[in-house]
């Protein structure tokens, strides 16, 4: 398989892996513990690749918006080694959890601190690592203007609705942060805490904004479209190897089997995978697999993967 698709290949192979799913789309099961991603038709797909030279290639639903989730994890993992660089590892780990992404049961058998920053303890502790010296209305705007700057786009915002939904039930996360406060690793209150990571959750961004967001990943830590420096060579490899081995829960060795490249995913349905040197990719469609991963976002990741060998273990 020759290592440089040309453009006219990349828009026949996302198009070939729109047509061949199309008869499966609303496959899997949309998240309903937050009743605002309830409501979300499950039969979007959308996919859009940014290449590091500059190619944007789309299909499907890749200009509707939806919610990113836990794709924001990324983000503000980005935004934390920024402001604290290596330190955050005293308070969250870079292992896989080997549990689901909103589990409790390791956090006591290891004194409250998170395996890693993409499960949702681990999340929510990197929330608080960088609320200091904010408040959470000054740091929500900060990551808003983060992820604007990363995606070179000032149109993306926070849906404010998912945001307050996630609020009124996500019982799990106040458990969570309340446990992790009991056992003093959380400096802010716990309300604090959870508004900023329901808001970061709750940024709606579209396939190609998403795309755009990730490729300072794929490009050695900035943005070739915008110019945009974000983080160093070695940092941008470094967040590559915490989404390959972390980015899809208890489901990242079964991603990393299937398609070889870093991925994070959110409950929204979003995946936002990355193709180290070559293109940065997100992949929409809600119906999740049993690990709230999205389903035919993965099998299409999986597809792209095999057809262009991109995946990172060789082509
Ligand atoms: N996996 C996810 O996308 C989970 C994010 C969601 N906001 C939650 O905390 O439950």
């Amino acid at each position: 398989m020759p290592e440089q698709k040309t453009p006219q290949d990349l828009q026949a192979i996302i198009e070939d892996i729109h047509r061949e799913l199309t008869p499966r789309l609303g496959e899997g099961k949309v998240a309903d513990y937050i009743p605002q991603l309830a409501r979300v038709n499950p039969e979007h797909f959308g996919m859009a690749i940014v290449t590091t030279d500059g190619q944007v290639h789309r299909v499907g639903d890749a200009e509707v918006p939806f919610s990113i989730q836990s794709v924001s994890k990324v983000f503000t993992l980005t935004l934390a080694l920024g402001k604290h660089g290596e330190n955050i590892w005293h308070r969250v780990g870079r292992e896989p959890s080997g549990s689901a992404f909103n589990s409790i049961v390791q956090l006591e058998q290891e004194g409250g601190k998170p395996r890693n920053p993409f499960i949702n303890a681990g999340a929510i502790t990197i929330s608080d690592l960088i609320l200091a010296g904010h408040t959470p209305r000054e740091l929500i705007g900060e990551i808003v203007q983060f992820v604007r700057y990363l995606a070179d786009d000032d149109a993306i915002v926070i849906d404010h609705e998912v945001a307050r939904s996630e609020t009124a039930t996500g019982f799990r996360n106040f458990a969570l942060a309340n446990f992790m406060r009991s056992f003093g690793r959380l400096d802010h209150p716990v309300e604090h805490v959870l508004g900023v990571y329901f808001h970061h959750c709750a940024l709606s961004m579209t396939c190609s904004q998403l795309a755009k967001a990730g490729l300072f990943l794929a490009a050695g830590g900035t943005n070739p479209l915008s110019g945009h420096s974000v983080v160093s060579r070695q940092r941008a490899r470094r967040i590559n190897a915490l989404m390959l081995t972390c980015g899809h829960y208890d489901g990242s060795g079964d991603f990393a089997y299937r398609v070889g490249l870093p991925g994070k995913s959110g409950v929204g349905g979003g995946i936002l995978a990355v193709a180290p040197g070559k293109a940065s990719v997100a992949v929409w469609s809600p119906g999740l697999n049993e690990n709230g991963n999205s389903l035919l976002g993965s099998l299409a990741l999986e597809m792209l993967a095999a057809r262009t060998g991109w995946s990172v273990f060789g082509s």
